[in-house]
């Protein structure tokens, strides 16, 4: 392992994964890979999570398509250096931020969506400039085996290599040293991640988990909420990291949630569920059985059906959860939706204050004011309103967790700036050390009131003329003895009386 660091860290030493040209060479290179090598890509997922090649491709294959496209567009832009706002201090000087990569970094990805969790913070890492080691998801096995192969066919293969492996070999990684770790998955993990990161303070970006509360008013539209909960509620078999875990509303709208919820169920799958080629499967038995056993105990108001053989579990709906069950300590991560009543809006926002932040919230109402009140008193990695899951597919919005849910934030520039140090620059000459004069000891009260002036526009205002003649004394000798070189240094020293001479009257 410590020799495939070293490899993957020679080949960024030599510098060539920092060209503008390169980084557009090589994101280029993963387009044509996703594109020409699409089927194989597709039937991996497929094989994973038992997902029809249309899903895999609008869920996965999609964004990291346009993610590439995106970056492309703007990268020229983006890796440019950035001229920022100067001091009087500074006025001659050259200052501003250029991004650079930050070196090696690590991406660990998790199996629900496992092209996209893993390709996704990948593009990024390639368009800062960076060298990086990929660890897929070993649950997701067959996606984890086609990026392994496919990566090394398309990319640089010193500079972007793929580790695959399980918890030992991630063990393993985690002790060496990386500039940047960026994990996918749950919490638990995320604090190993961030304690092995901490041994070398390599910086970390944690995309976690978390229990999403789905916020339904009693003035909406409740055919269109329904659809629209039950399509992020059962995509993937509800493996999704923004799936809305919980529905809080007030007891009156239970009964026709759960009617509609069920009526759109049969819209979307049909009425034979097993049958649908849009209806996924749990990945695994481990996570098969933690699912079956937060049912125990609750009332099913449908679904509840399953499968231990294909690791089939039902679209299913609980009513009247009691809080403190299981279902409602835990992030579900499958197809099962809880309904907590709660007496108004009031009591929805102490319910999701009283717990952990979560990695999305959302709300549905007609009334905006309602919505706008839900953000501004609590508190979530995103939010969409009036939807499920879409703010994931704006690449201008950064996408991340907050507290338990998560820290940093990546898609789209977003990403960029994940993986770049923003460097800043401050480029001066060296002429003009009459001015740095005013720095150098032996320190004085005339040097402080200067110093104030320069930097906080503040000074004493008995000594103002006195330093005021002084300042024009020097304007005027220079005026005599400077001749065409020197104009802008003039200009500054005009400038400079100006700008004293404005501030003192606003003084007054
Ligand atoms: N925020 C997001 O973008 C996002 C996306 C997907 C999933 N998630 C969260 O991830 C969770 C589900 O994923 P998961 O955690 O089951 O994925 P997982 O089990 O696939 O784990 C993710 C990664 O962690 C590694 N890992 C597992 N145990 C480890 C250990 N003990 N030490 C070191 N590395 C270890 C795995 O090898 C894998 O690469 C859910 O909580 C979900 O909400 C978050
Ligand atoms: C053909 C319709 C295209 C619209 C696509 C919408 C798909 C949403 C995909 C959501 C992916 C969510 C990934 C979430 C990461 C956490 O698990």
């Amino acid at each position: 392992m410590e020799r495939e660091v070293q490899r993957v860290r020679q080949a960024f030493l030599s510098g060539r994964s920092r060209s503008l040209r390169f980084r557009l060479q090589q994101l280029e290179a993963l387009r044509r890979m996703v594109q020409e090598r699409e089927k194989d890509i597709l039937a991996a997922i497929a094989a994973d999570l038992c997902k029809s090649e249309f899903n895999a491709y609008s869920q996965e294959v999609i964004t990291v398509l346009g993610e590439i496209d995106f970056m492309l567009e703007n990268l020229p832009e983006w890796v440019t250096a950035k001229p920022v706002k100067k001091n009087l201090l500074t006025m001659l000087d050259e200052a501003y931020i250029q991004p650079q990569p930050l070196g090696v970094v690590l991406i660990i990805g998790a199996w629900n969506y496992p092209f996209v969790l893993t390709i996704q913070p990948l593009i990024g890492a390639i368009a800062a400039g960076n060298a990086v080691i990929i660890k897929p998801s070993e649950l997701s096995e067959n996606t984890a085996k086609i990026v392994a192969k496919l990566l090394p066919q398309y990319l640089d293969q010193d500079l972007y290599i793929v580790i695959n492996g399980g918890v030992e070999e991630t063990t393993e990684l985690l002790k060496q040293r990386f500039d940047h770790v960026f994990y996918t998955g749950n919490t638990a993990v995320g604090k190993i991640v961030m304690e092995a990161a901490a041994k070398h303070l390599t910086p970390v970006t944690l995309e976690l988990g978390g229990k999403s509360p789905c916020y339904v008013d009693k003035d909406c539209d409740l055919d269109i909420v329904c659809r629209r909960i039950t399509w992020g509620k059962y995509m993937n078999c509800g493996q999704t990291c923004i799936a809305p875990d919980y529905i809080l509303c007030e007891a009156s709208l239970q009964s026709q949630i759960v009617w509609k919820i069920k009526e759109t169920v049969k819209e979307f799958y049909g009425e034979n569920i097993k049958e649908s080629p849009d209806y996924d499967r749990i990945i695994n038995l481990r996570h098969f059985k933690r699912i079956l056993s937060l049912l125990e105990g609750q009332k099913i108001a449908f679904g509840g059906e399953t499968d231990e053989a294909t690791r089939y579990i039902a679209p299913t709906v609980l009513t009247d959860v009691d809080p403190k069950t299981k279902v409602m300590q835990e992030e579900i991560f499958g197809p099962i939706l809880p309904i907590v009543p709660v007496k108004n809006v009031d009591e929805a926002i102490d319910f999701i204050n009283e717990r952990e932040k979560p990695l999305a919230l959302y709300v549905f109402s007609h009334n905006h004011k309602l919505i706008k009140r839900m953000i501004d008193e609590t508190s979530s990695g995103g939010v969409t309103g009036n939807d499920v899951i879409m703010h994931f597919m704006l690449n201008s919005l950064p996408f991340g967790g907050v507290g338990s849910s998560g820290m940093g934030a990546y898609h789209g520039k977003h990403s960029f700036d994940t993986f770049s140090h923003q460097r800043p620059c401050l480029l001066k000459s060296l002429k003009r050390e009459g001015a740095n004069k005013l720095r150098y000891p032996p320190n004085s009260q005339s040097k402080v009131d200067w110093g104030k002036f320069f930097l906080l526009k503040r000074f004493n205002k008995e000594k103002f003329g006195l330093l005021l003649l002084t300042f024009l004394g020097i304007v005027a000798a220079v005026l005599v003895k400077k001749h065409q070189a020197v104009l802008r240094r003039k200009a500054l020293l005009i400038f400079l009386v100006v700008h004293r001479l404005r501030w003192s009257s606003k003084q007054r």
